[in-house]
């Protein structure tokens, strides 16, 4: 049995709920005789994947859909061997490089110059060319990009690149001139009902306005969030009343208790505590980044509003460190103490002011 996520997925543009007008452009781009590479940028969520296999399946038809996963093995330079996984149909192929990690240069060359040399063996196809949909575009390495800049030069004739990403910051400037970009926003709250209510209507079931409208609140654009979030609540109570209880995930609350920590006390102590807590998520996995943006948002609930510019402006510099650098938690760390030290100040002034 699937989610509801996946089992109420839009296949077709036609299908798509919301950002009409960007269906109706991919339409005509797929109708027209030359498909550009392409750009799909926006927030997690907001239904970037899904828009591109609804517009590979306009290129392509159904075929698109009769997919095959294989394991290929690359060697990089040094000898090592890399397994990459690799969904595709007849018509394009699927690759997340950031798999591969330091070596997905390597990939994305030998990959790619493979595709772009082979021909389109279906006859029958309606496009000469194949698509490569790359995941995660905005988490290749810079050698990976000046890869893809030059196959997307050479190669347009048999080959379309549709790269998908949260923002289009990362990305060399090159490669951005060489797609149509396509940003998906992030759905808004009535958007997120209208799926919402579209799932319930298909099921059967009556789905009380306060309730989506809780839901579509509580997930901030995130429709992945939304129809995951419904699932979960409609088995807890099936008629959807009353006031709704939606659990956030154990590492967001666990993000969320960091942030207390930070806000409640600025001390060296604290600060020991507070680098405990950080370990733990990382050693569960959570990504840094996402920890860093987590915390960040929860302390900025918690503040006086003159500190949140700040507080925001630091993440994203202690952001921008911890992509370039190894050691993540140095700079989680660096941001946490300059939070402090942000947040002592603002109260010394504050108290100042007091006796003034
Ligand atoms: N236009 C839409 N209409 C209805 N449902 C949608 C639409 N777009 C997305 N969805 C639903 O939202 C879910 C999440 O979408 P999707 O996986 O495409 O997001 P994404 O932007 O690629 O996310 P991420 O960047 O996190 O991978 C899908 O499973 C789908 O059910």
């Amino acid at each position: 049995m699937s989610l509801w996520v996946d089992k109420f997925r839009p296949k077709t543009l036609d299908d798509l709920h919301y950002h009409q007008s960007l269906s109706a452009r991919l339409k005509s781009l797929a109708a027209s005789a030359d498909f550009p590479h392409m750009l799909f940028y926006g927030p997690s969520g907001a239904g970037k994947k899904t828009r591109i296999s609804c517009t590979l399946r306009q290129l392509f038809g159904s075929g698109v859909e009769k997919l095959k996963i294989d394991q290929r093995v690359f060697i990089s330079p040094s000898k090592r061997k890399l397994e990459i996984n690799i969904v595709q149909s007849n018509f394009h192929i699927e690759i997340t490089p950031s798999e591969a990690g330091n070596y997905d240069r390597v990939v994305i060359q030998d990959l790619l110059k493979e595709i772009a040399q082979t021909q389109q063996v279906d006859l029958n196809a309606k496009h000469r060319f194949k698509v490569v949909v790359i995941n995660e575009a905005d988490s290749l390495s810079r050698d990976a990009q000046a890869a893809l800049r030059r196959t997307m030069e050479k190669y347009m004739s048999n080959m379309r690149i549709i790269l998908c990403a949260n923002s289009t910051s990362r990305l060399i400037a090159p490669i951005k001139s060489r797609c149509l970009l396509m940003r998906v926003a992030a759905p808004n709250p009535e958007e997120m009902q209208m799926v919402l209510e579209h799932v319930a209507k298909k099921l059967k079931f009556d789905l009380p306005e306060e309730a989506s409208q809780q839901i579509a609140e509580d997930c901030g654009g995130n429709m992945r969030k939304a129809l995951l979030v419904f699932e979960a609540l409609k088995m807890q109570s099936p008629d959807l009343s009353g006031s709704l209880k939606i659990a956030k995930p154990d590492w967001e609350t666990y993000c969320h208790k960091v942030a207390d920590l930070i806000v409640q006390e600025q001390s060296p102590a604290r600060i020991l505590e507070v680098r405990a807590k950080l370990y733990e998520l990382m050693t569960h996995c959570i990504p840094p980044t996402i920890i860093l943006k987590t915390v960040a948002e929860r302390v900025v609930e918690r503040v006086d509003e003159a500190m949140k510019a700040d507080i925001m402006h630091w993440a994203a510099f202690y952001e921008t460190r911890m992509r370039l650098g190894n050691k993540k938690i140095y700079h989680l760390e660096a941001w946490v103490v300059k939070v402090m030290s942000l947040y002592k100040h603002f109260m010394y002034n504050f108290d100042m002011a007091d006796f003034e």
